[in-house]
């Protein structure tokens, strides 16, 4: 643990002074976030190879966990996104990231894409009230209180084309619904810093106009927020 605290902070030390803005990657064990990060980083990187890659590195021991990288974009300039996973180990590590570093942006990732992730039993009710839980809990984080948040439905079709049927648009609507976003969308102090979005992490370049379009819509709460600081 005390590792990983002084990598984060060598890091932060690393970033001082430099205009990057800085995103933190969360969500449950298994919600694609690793995936969704070096599909970004790599060009043409391919699903199973990240978790084949990330499965021998974490044999090896080779894998501290957490995973930081850097981008620019032509919308917001430099970025770095850390990106930390969501097991019951480490889960409790995540405040370490927003205490320790100024977190300009959430991205919480929500599994929408395993098969039986819509289905109505036992063990989804529990996973989706413990995503909301841990959602909620972040959105109350003093830290993080004037962090822009997005909340990332991991959908398992293609999204690049904003056009859903009726029955893909009622199967998100119901999951934004059990994560809690209605009661969010009403909380007047929210309204400017959180965004729901329904994307294909597995399937995402940096070029994706979902993802060139969450950095511009990421730009305007923050100018906004800033403003009624
Ligand atoms: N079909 C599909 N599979 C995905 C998608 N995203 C991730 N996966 C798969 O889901 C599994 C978990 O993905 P990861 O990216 O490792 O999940 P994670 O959120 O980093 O999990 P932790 O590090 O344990 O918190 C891997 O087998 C991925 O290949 C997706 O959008 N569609
Ligand atoms: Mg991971």
């Amino acid at each position: 643990m005390l590792q990983c605290v002084s990598a984060v902070t060598d890091r932060f030390s690393l970033l001082a002074g430099q205009q990057t803005y800085q995103f933190l990657m969360l969500g449950l064990e298994g919600a694609g976030k690793t995936t969704f990060l070096y599909k970004l980083r790599i060009n043409g990187y391919k699903k199973d190879d990240v978790k084949k890659d990330m499965k021998f590195l974490k044999k090896d021991k080779k894998d501290p966990g957490y995973h930081f990288e850097e981008f620019s974009s032509p919308s917001i300039g430099q970025y770095g996104i850390w990106e930390v996973p969501g097991d019951d180990v480490l889960r409790p590590m995540w405040p370490m990231f927003y205490r320790y570093l100024h977190i300009h942006c959430v991205i919480f990732v929500v599994d929408a894409f395993s098969p039986d992730c819509f289905d109505l039993t036992k063990e989804n009710f529990h996973r989706l009230s413990k995503a909301r839980d841990c959602l909620f809990h972040l959105l109350n984080e003093d830290e993080l209180r004037v962090s822009v948040f997005f909340l990332v439905l991991n959908v398992d079709r293609n999204t690049e084309d904003a056009t859903r049927n009726e029955e893909e648009e009622q199967n998100d609507n119901a999951l934004f619904e059990m994560l809690g976003v209605p009661e969010i969308e009403q909380m007047a102090h929210l309204k400017t810093r959180f965004r729901k979005v329904v994307m294909n992490c597995a399937n995402i370049t940096r070029k994706d106009s979902n993802w060139e379009n969450m950095l511009k819509e990421f730009r305007k709460m923050q100018v906004q927020i800033q403003g009624e600081i």
